[in-house]
């Protein structure tokens, strides 16, 4: 029995994936539709055909997708040939593809090197063949993880995709099926110019099988097929630069030579588990690997291709081409599959493109260069106390948040902390309002979320309390910035104290220190009378509704107990700041 729970894919039935796969394929593109004899005959193909130009189909075992039934569209594949998850399609649907798509003009068949695959894609050919059609097969073997003289030979994985749309490019171009110029010569050409190899993280899972438990945590697998089967090397998982430089070492060494100068396409391809910033993160290395052996990466393509159901990983395909063979890659094609890519319309390298500088930024209004006055070294060692408390408490802030939130927070502010201490150096510490524009500054440009717009504000609002005193201000005129900071947040943030946010630590702070003051506390003790007042609202978020922030979309059950992060933030740097004026006063 199919247990949904435990299996955590969305999905009806484990039997009816492929079929309710197609079927969403076909209602979603209105481009294609299916082959009758559907559900055993699985085939997707192009509603408008042309049997004036050469056909493609390819195909294979499902569980590939996009691959293949998304690369069916004009430019691309005329049909694609499913089989049921990992096993190769039958002859009778092989033969019927053929059948139905394939004109006076040809056929070929773009088949990964798989066993399965030659058999049914060949002896549905031959039978094609004796029924008079011209039928052609290309076999793609772009595996170079193995140096490999079995029978099998060398399976065919992502490059495949290169060999539809350069073969696809060359039908919809016209070119017949045979000859020196034809559709074949083109898509050999392109198999033979492409090299693939893939890393794993995990295992994929089939509909209702269990999967297996081979890869333990801490290793990954290179040089791996497409359908769950062991790589060639288990190795402990290494950094996305060291995996993209291995991977690329396998595939220039022997079946992909490069020479200097030598122009490539990039493909990252996911093995279907992996996020996009992963595979940007390892196409930025692969393409800097390539680059530093003088070799012209002159086309990427990053999403997926080929994938195998769920597996965490990537393969990388680096694809030898030529002006010609780009220019196939650069037609416009109707497949959703195959993606927009952006070809290089500007001749010079891409650089960053420089940012006007504001009226702010920049304009330090105080003179960095004067000697320090006693209230700014006092300063100075406030806000590095501050910054390292925050540090300090990364790991802590991300457990809230993780809980309540969306598990940034720790990171955010860690991020502005660290900032702040790069910076500090660079601040006009003896005069306070220009210092708290330079804090604002700095939390701007370092870090992001809502939280560092609402310390941007916080830090303005203050600065600009602070305007009216400084370079001489009083513990008062501190006091009367945190609360203008804290009201430039409630009126940009529309939240207020009782909200469940930092508010509920800041605004009693605020309170707290004024009243202390006027009660005749010193300094410290008032600083220390505001973190109190903050830590109180710490507490008391603990047990409150959220009505603003990423908590407000959290069940309220899973907010019991937790405290809000950015409240215990703030109490962290004002606790912080407290003792640093304890210490400056003993
Ligand atoms: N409107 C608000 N006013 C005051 N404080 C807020 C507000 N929204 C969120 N916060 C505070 O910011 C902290 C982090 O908030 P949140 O997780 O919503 O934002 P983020 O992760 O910094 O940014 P993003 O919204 O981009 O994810 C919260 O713990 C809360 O204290």
């Amino acid at each position: 029995m199919y247990d949904a729970q435990s299996a955590k894919k969305l999905i009806n039935k484990p039997e009816d994936v492929v079929c309710e796969m197609l079927e969403g394929i076909c209602d979603m593109n209105p481009n294609v539709t299916r082959l009758e004899g559907f559900p055993d005959i699985k085939v997707i193909l192009r509603r408008e055909l042309d049997s004036s130009k050469v056909a493609l189909i390819s195909g294979g075992g499902s569980g590939h997708e996009p691959a293949h039934a998304g690369y069916v569209g004009k430019g691309m594949l005329s049909a694609a040939v499913c089989g049921d998850v990992f096993a190769s399609p039958s002859v009778d649907a092989v033969l019927a593809g053929i059948r139905a798509v394939t004109g006076p003009a040809g056929c070929l068949l773009i088949v990964k090197n798989y066993t399965g695959d030659r058999i049914n894609f060949g002896l549905a050919a031959e039978r094609a063949k004796m029924e008079g059609f011209k039928v052609e097969i290309v076999f793609v073997a772009d595996d170079c993880a193995l140096v490999q003289d079995s029978i099998p030979g060398r399976r065919g994985l992502a490059g495949t995709v290169f060999v539809h749309k350069v073969a696809g490019a060359a039908a919809e171009a016209g070119l017949p099926l045979l000859g020196n110029n034809s559709v074949l010569a083109e898509a050999r050409m392109a198999a033979e110019a492409v090299g693939t190899m893939g890393v794993a993280l995990s295992v994929c899972a089939l509909p209702g099988v269990k999967p297996s438990d081979r890869l333990s945590s801490g290793n990954m697998e290179l040089g791996l097929g497409i359908h769950g089967e062991p790589g060639a090397e288990t190795a402990p998982i290494a950094s996305a630069d060291e995996v993209a430089a291995r991977i690329l070492e396998k595939i220039t060494s022997y079946y992909v030579p490069l020479k200097e100068g030598e122009e490539v396409g990039l493909m990252v391809n996911s093995l279907g588990g992996t996020p996009s910033m992963e595979l940007s993160i390892v196409g930025r290395a692969a393409k800097k690997w390539l680059t530093s052996k003088g070799v012209q990466v002159v086309r990427c393509y990053c999403g997926s291709f080929m994938t195998a159901i769920d597996m965490i990983g990537l393969s990388l395909t680096v694809i030898r081409l030529s002006p010609p063979l780009t220019a196939r890659l650069d037609t416009p094609c109707e497949a959703p599959g195959w993606p927009l890519t952006a070809a290089p319309s500007l001749s010079s390298a891409a650089a960053p493109i420089p940012v006007p500088a504001g009226k702010l930024e920049g304009t330090i209004v105080g003179n960095p260069g004067e000697p320090a006055t006693p209230s700014a070294e006092t300063l100075r060692a406030a806000i590095a106390d501050a910054a390292n408390a925050i540090m300090q408490a990364e790991e802590k802030l991300t457990g809230m948040d993780q809980i309540v939130g969306d598990g940034d927070c720790g990171l955010t502010f860690a991020r502005g902390a660290r900032a702040i201490l790069e910076d500090l150096p660079k601040y006009p510490l003896n005069h306070p309002a220009a210092t708290a524009i330079q804090l604002g500054l700095t939390v701007r440009r370092s870090m992001g979320g809502s939280s560092g717009g609402l310390y941007d504000l916080f830090f303005h609002a203050a600065a600009g309390a602070l305007k009216e005193t400084s370079p001489t201000c009083s513990a008062s005129d501190w006091g009367t910035a945190l609360q203008a900071g804290a009201a430039a947040m409630m009126r940009y943030g529309g939240a207020a104290p009782g909200m469940r946010t930092m508010l509920d630590a800041l605004v009693p702070a605020a309170e707290s220190l004024l009243s202390a003051l006027v009660d005749g506390a010193l300094p410290h003790e008032a600083a220390q009378a505001a973190a109190d007042a903050a830590k109180e609202g710490v507490i008391k978020t603990s047990t409150m509704a959220a009505s603003a922030g990423r908590s407000s979309y959290v069940p309220a059950a899973q907010l019991n107990n937790t405290p809000d992060p950015g409240a215990a933030a703030a109490a962290i740097w004002l606790e912080s700041v407290a003792m640093t004026l304890r210490s400056a006063n003993s």
